[in-house]
């Protein structure tokens, strides 16, 4: 379990991260989210003792650090590797720091479908699988609890639905599983509880379904070739259709057994008729809105 409490970081007249509190239990894939400079990698660097926090605590198992590569993985920073090594290698020294069995390494390069690549070299490795690779490491010491800064980032569809069920598994398995993330698309397949942040501050703490209820709107997406004529229609019955370009639209105010009555009526062909009972991302905008208009190189 990780506790944060009271969790503060200052870098001179900048605050990354104010007075957070938020517990990550085990047994769940936590998705931490938040736009880009939120302060997710600072609070991430605080719980694993890299950071010293200007006030407030960070604790895992009780530990202000810690124990050991048997006791908590994490993945930050998956291009901070030394490229000149082998994938191999990197783990093999990683695992002789840690005093971690070797027969370890060959295990996690083979669960994270690195085998094949063992021996070459980390400096021609794409995004994916320097993600994948630091996954390795987080896992090699099959530790209870672990902790991933924006693993999706460079996987290809494959490798995003692998990592789900990775993430999934390890979860099931009993472990604490910390994903951090600044799209909500992302965590939304992914975790079933969300800490979000923005400007370092705590803005939401709860399952995934209680998050999607605080949105406002429901919404279907339908696929058709006749946008235009089926927008034109719905529009008739009062709902509010807005055009995603091609043949998408998204309808809010119908349902989409109403949608799709309607088309069928009409006679206008749909490819997908999807409703969107849930939107988590519409939930995860409007929460962060008054929290995301720092940008990248903005003076804060
Ligand atoms: N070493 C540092 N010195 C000064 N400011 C810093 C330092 N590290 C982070 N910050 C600032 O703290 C804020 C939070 O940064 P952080 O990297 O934790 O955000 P983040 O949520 O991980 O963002 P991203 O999704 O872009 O990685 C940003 O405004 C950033 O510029």
């Amino acid at each position: 379990m990780i506790e944060v409490n009271g969790l503060t970081k200052r870098y001179g007249a900048v605050t990354a991260v104010n007075g957070l509190t938020f517990t990550v239990r085990p047994g769940h894939v936590t998705g931490f989210l938040g736009p880009n400079g939120a302060g997710k990698s600072t609070t991430l660097r605080m719980i694993l003792g890299l950071n010293r926090p200007t006030s407030g605590s960070a604790t895992i198992d009780g530990r202000p650090r810690p124990a050991g590569l048997r006791h908590v993985g994490a993945l930050l920073d998956a291009g901070d590797v030394h490229g000149g090594r082998t994938a191999e290698a990197h783990l093999r020294a990683l695992a002789r720091g840690n005093g971690l069995p070797r027969r370890r390494v060959a295990e996690v390069l083979e669960e994270v479908g690195l085998a094949g690549v063992a021996r070459r070299r980390i400096g021609g490795f794409s995004l994916g699988m320097r993600q994948r690779l630091g996954i390795a490491a987080a896992l090699l010491g099959d530790p209870p609890v672990l902790m991933f800064d924006e693993p999706i980032n460079g996987l290809d569809p494959e490798g995003v639905l692998w990592v789900r069920g990775l993430f999934r598994r390890l979860a099931a398995e009993g472990r604490t599983v910390l994903v951090s993330s600044h799209l909500m698309s992302e965590m939304e397949n992914t975790a079933d509880r969300l800490v979000v942040i923005g400007r370092g501050e705590l803005i939401a703490e709860e399952s995934l379904a209680g998050f999607a209820a605080r949105g406002t709107g429901a919404s279907v997406t339908v696929r058709t070739p006749d946008p235009a004529e089926l927008a034109a229609v719905l529009g008739l019955e009062g709902a509010h259709v807005r055009p995603e370009g091609g043949d998408v639209l998204t309808v809010t105010g119908l349902s989409a057994a109403r949608v799709g009555e309607l088309a069928h009526r009409r006679r206008i062909m749909l490819y997908e008729l999807a409703p969107r009972t849930a939107s988590l991302e519409q939930a995860f905008m409007e929460l962060t809105a008054g929290h995301a208009e720092h940008r990248a190189g903005d003076p804060r």
